[in-house]
């Protein structure tokens, strides 16, 4: 049985709903892969659970209950010791813990994320990442950057690597935009109703801003156009 330990980052709608499906296929994994997937670590911007056996279905109130304040170095710290399979999952739209990925791969986590920004840095920083994970044999996923569940990511960078030359790409790229303006367009609802409807249903970023703004989708074109070659 290979064992293979979780860290997440960000227990919020991505977060959370992960944790559930890991949970609700934790026996499936066990059954037909011989995985032994753990959840060990969770937090949040504030607090963090470590617990090496394990979280289960109870980790809402063993985060509410065992969850200690956060302190970023200690916290990196106390699990980078423990040596077995391990995947740092990044559920958070936060920047600083993007600019800790170099250092999570040096420690010999893989890395699985939902959070655009890392992609979107300076391409120094960009290719770094690849690059340490190419030495350490460790795998960066992110195809959840752009189209949520939808196989985007994978799909053009599969095509890019056998020689396609990509010269359009398009599509709608914000669930938020699309989910708010296609109700405005029908309903007599305030702007601000519905945005907050796209918040409280998980559409928009944490900071709506980013959506309105456009730099949510520029961000989701910009991996686009990296994984195209440009
Ligand atoms: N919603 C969607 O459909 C999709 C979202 N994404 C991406 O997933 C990411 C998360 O989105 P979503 O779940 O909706 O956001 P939420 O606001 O629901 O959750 C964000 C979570 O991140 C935590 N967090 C913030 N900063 C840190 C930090 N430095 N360390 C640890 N935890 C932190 C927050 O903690 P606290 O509550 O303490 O602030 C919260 O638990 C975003 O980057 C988004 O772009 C990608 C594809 C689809
Ligand atoms: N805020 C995003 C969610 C996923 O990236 C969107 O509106 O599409």
């Amino acid at each position: 049985m290979k064992l293979v330990h979780l860290y997440i980052f960000g227990i919020g709608n991505v977060g959370k709903t992960l944790i559930e499906q890991v949970l609700e296929s934790h026996t499936f994994f066990k059954e037909k892969h011989e995985i032994d997937l753990r959840i060990v670590g969770l937090a949040n911007s504030t607090h963090t659970i470590l617990k090496e056996s394990g979280v289960g279905e109870n980790w809402q109130n063993e985060f509410k209950s065992k969850g200690i304040d956060r302190k970023p170095d200690a916290f990196y710290e106390s699990f980078a010791t423990i040596p077995d399979f391990k995947i740092a999952v990044d559920a958070t739209a936060s920047k600083d813990l993007s600019l800790y990925y170099v250092e999570l791969l040096s420690k010999g986590f893989h890395i699985v994320t939902a959070n655009k920004i890392a992609n979107t840095l300076h391409y120094t920083y960009y290719k770094e990442i690849r690059e340490i994970a190419a030495f350490k044999d460790l795998r960066f996923e992110y195809e959840t950057n752009v189209g949520a569940a939808l196989p985007i990511v994978e799909s053009i960078k599969q095509l890019y690597k056998s020689g396609e030359e990509i010269v359009k790409i398009s599509g709608v790229f914000s669930g938020s935009l699309g989910y708010i303006f296609s109700r405005f367009s029908q309903e007599e609802k305030q702007f601000s109703q519905l945005l907050q409807d796209a918040l409280v249903d998980g559409y928009t970023e944490p900071d709506p801003r980013d959506d309105l703004s456009g730099m949510d989708v520029a961000r989701k074109l910009l991996i686009l156009a990296r994984e195209a070659g440009m």
